[in-house]
């Protein structure tokens, strides 16, 4: 007998509530290339929904599009049902859609926990009154150690970033992402780089944090991504090759052929 997980049953769920996040036609050229092109994309709450495509397929520019990296060519990019396209980046941001990038993109000098002070202090509104500075220093403080906590790194607190291996300040990055109260969250390839046991830790992380924090995720580590994802969206040249839940995906001739037997005989070699 098999136990209904809240995924699973969101996996069965008919999208009836406005979809968290969704794009319609959304395309972005660069000269005469159409990195994105015309992508309809839909993230549910509550779920984890991973982008996978060949090197170029246009992952990272999709993510940049959604937090205002780029402003898309063509389409719309709905949060919470409002549209959201051509607005700044730090715009989208104070919204609620906290990013993470490829590379590492961390203060080397500062401690773990300065490194969280100062991303909960900009989603807080930077530069504070003096009559308020002292509460908010509190909260900028509480809401710090609180993610640092959730990311398993307190007693990493005072350590300079820099001395902390390459493993924990990618996790270090994902507790700042957490540090600004985001709504959802776009993580571009949470693992790069990771040796497996601390591959395994993130994504038990990530896990644990989904039903707070709905993330649309690019991944290369198949494990994790079938291990996390409720939803996988394949992308080739530009375009959505197919969309829908992991074991659709996984079961799926034409993602096989595509992209998961090339990615696995490229893994292997
Ligand atoms: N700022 C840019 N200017 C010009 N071309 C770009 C820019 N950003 C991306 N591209 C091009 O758009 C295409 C899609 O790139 P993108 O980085 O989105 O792919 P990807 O799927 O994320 O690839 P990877 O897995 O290698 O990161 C590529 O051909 C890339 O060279």
């Amino acid at each position: 007998m098999s136990a209904t997980t809240h995924h699973d049953a969101l996996l069965e769920t008919p999208l009836l509530e406005t979809p968290l996040l969704q794009t319609k036609g959304l395309t972005r050229r660069f000269g005469g290339l159409v990195a994105v092109n015309n992508v309809d994309f839909t993230l549910r709450q509550g779920e984890i929904h991973a982008i996978l495509g060949p090197n170029g397929a246009g992952k990272s520019t999709l993510i940049n599009l959604l937090s205002g990296e780029f402003p898309p060519s063509e389409g719309e990019i709905l949060f919470q049902g409002q549209p959201i396209q051509g607005k700044k980046a730090r715009q989208i941001a104070r919204m609620g859609i906290g990013r993470s990038h490829q590379k590492t993109n961390i203060f080397p000098r500062l401690t773990c926990l300065q490194n969280c002070q100062l991303a909960a202090r900009i989603h807080l509104g930077g530069v504070f009154g003096s009559w308020r500075s002292r509460h908010r220093a509190r909260e900028v403080n509480e809401r710090a150690l609180e993610v640092l906590e959730t990311c398993q790194l307190v007693h990493r607190a005072h350590t300079p970033a820099s001395a902390m291996s390459y493993g924990e300040q990618r996790q270090l990055q994902i507790a700042m992402v957490l540090a600004t109260a985001p709504k959802l969250m776009l993580l571009d390839e949470p693992m790069a780089g990771m040796g497996r046991e601390e591959t395994a830790q993130v994504t038990e992380l990530l896990k644990g944090l989904s039903d707070r924090y709905p993330l649309v995720l690019i991944e290369h580590d198949m494990d994790s991504v079938f291990r996390l994802a409720d939803r996988i969206t394949v992308m080739v040249d530009g375009c959505v090759l197919e969309t829908g839940p992991t074991a659709q995906i996984r079961a799926s001739e034409r993602v096989r052929d595509v992209y998961l037997g090339r990615h696995h005989e490229e893994s292997a070699a």
